[in-house]
């Protein structure tokens, strides 16, 4: 909770998420309780003293130095999860806490490679992500998207992979799997490894987006947009080319900010340091969101009071951030005219109770 006199305006504000990574929502006391179920051993204490307790991994998150240092221990931590039931649970433990926070529609990612890489499926990850979808949908009323990631420190032959099994499975014309992004280690493997696949993707008029510009310098962006991403995942290194960053204002690509997250990896010094206001200044789109809120201290109400207490926004401008999620959601028109509804009305009992109405 903030100490903002937005924060009630805030937390009630409709918000969509377009960047969390449904592994990144496994809490320490998620992956102790999956390793007893399924059997499983995590690293021991001598090898690795982060996994004594769950006081102690949840200590050892605080201090991550690196995207690369945070990604081994979100690989390692995945490994637990093994069934159906898992991948579902998994999702479900998600969608509680993004309701209570205020989402009304949820675009999550997940990656295949690395749970096929310890024998799963890729019937047992998607069968499972997506009961915990269907759940949300039903019980919550959330609308939710599943986008499949392509790793970055994985040979692209096993991107290729798994492609094929999505255009097999028919993910995408059942509407089981809705776009395809990437992630993982940004600065090393070669900017444009998934190009044969996004070129086939692009032709298919499957959603594209990809991590760009998080540790990486602008060229990552362009080459991602190159590539047939229509969004760019965090993007927050966008400011430093002045011409790029007119591009994407002009063609309204939207960026998924996670503020919280480029401070525990080190991105950046401070949630001041992301650049909210040269963004609204400029007229980039972007959307506030949690990244992976298990390891980085918030889920997205968390974020969006970070914000808050950094940028001091006003109601309006928060209310251009609502109305660009939306609008770059990747959901029917009539979803969106829904949710602008419930952010209209939102905003209007806001004035009536600060008597601006
Ligand atoms: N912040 C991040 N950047 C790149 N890949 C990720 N996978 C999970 N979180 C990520
Ligand atoms: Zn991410």
């Amino acid at each position: 909770m903030c100490q903002s006199p937005l924060h009630d305006f805030i937390h009630g504000l409709p918000k969509c998420e377009h960047h969390v990574h449904l592994e990144g929502c496994l809490t320490p006391e998620l992956i102790f309780h999956l390793t007893e179920r399924n059997g499983i051993q995590l690293p021991s204490e001598a090898e690795n003293p982060a996994y004594a307790s769950v006081a102690a991994l949840e200590t050892r998150y605080e201090h991550f130095t690196s995207l690369d240092d945070f990604l081994a221990f979100y690989f390692e931590g995945m490994a637990v999860l093994r069934t159906e039931q898992d991948f579902t649970d998994l999702a479900w433990s998600y969608f509680q806490k993004a309701h209570a926070d205020g989402v009304h529609h949820a675009e999550v990612f997940f990656d295949p490679q690395v749970h096929q890489s310890r024998g799963v499926s890729y019937a047992t990850i998607v069968n499972g992500f997506s009961a915990g979808c269907k759940r949300a949908e039903t019980e919550l009323g959330l609308s939710t998207r599943l986008i499949m990631c392509f790793v970055r420190h994985l040979p692209v032959a096993s991107a290729q992979q798994v492609y094929e099994e999505f255009l097999s499975h028919e993910h995408f014309g059942a509407g089981v799997v809705h776009g395809l992004g990437w992630s993982s280690s940004e600065v090393g493997p070669p900017k444009d490894m998934f190009r044969d696949i996004y070129a086939s993707a692009a032709t298919k008029g499957i959603p594209l987006t990809a991590h760009a510009g998080e540790e990486g310098d602008p060229t990552y962006i362009s080459t991602a947009l190159e590539l047939g991403a229509t969004r760019i995942d965090h993007g927050i290194r966008l400011i430093e080319d002045p011409q790029l960053l007119k591009r994407v204002a002009a063609e309204g690509t939207l960026l998924t900010v996670c503020p919280l997250s480029n401070v525990r990896l080190r991105c950046v010094s401070s949630v001041e340091q992301v650049p909210i206001r040269k963004f609204l200044a400029s007229g980039v789109k972007f959307s506030i969101n949690s990244d992976d809120p298990a390891y980085f201290g918030g889920y997205i109400l968390d974020n969006y009071c970070a914000v808050q207490e950094a940028h001091q926004l006003t109601a309006m401008e928060w209310r251009i951030i609502a109305e660009n999620s939306v609008q770059e959601s990747w959901i029917p028109d009539v979803r969106k005219a829904e949710l602008l509804d419930k952010i209209e009305g939102h905003v209007k009992q806001h004035l009536m109770v600060v008597g601006e109405a």
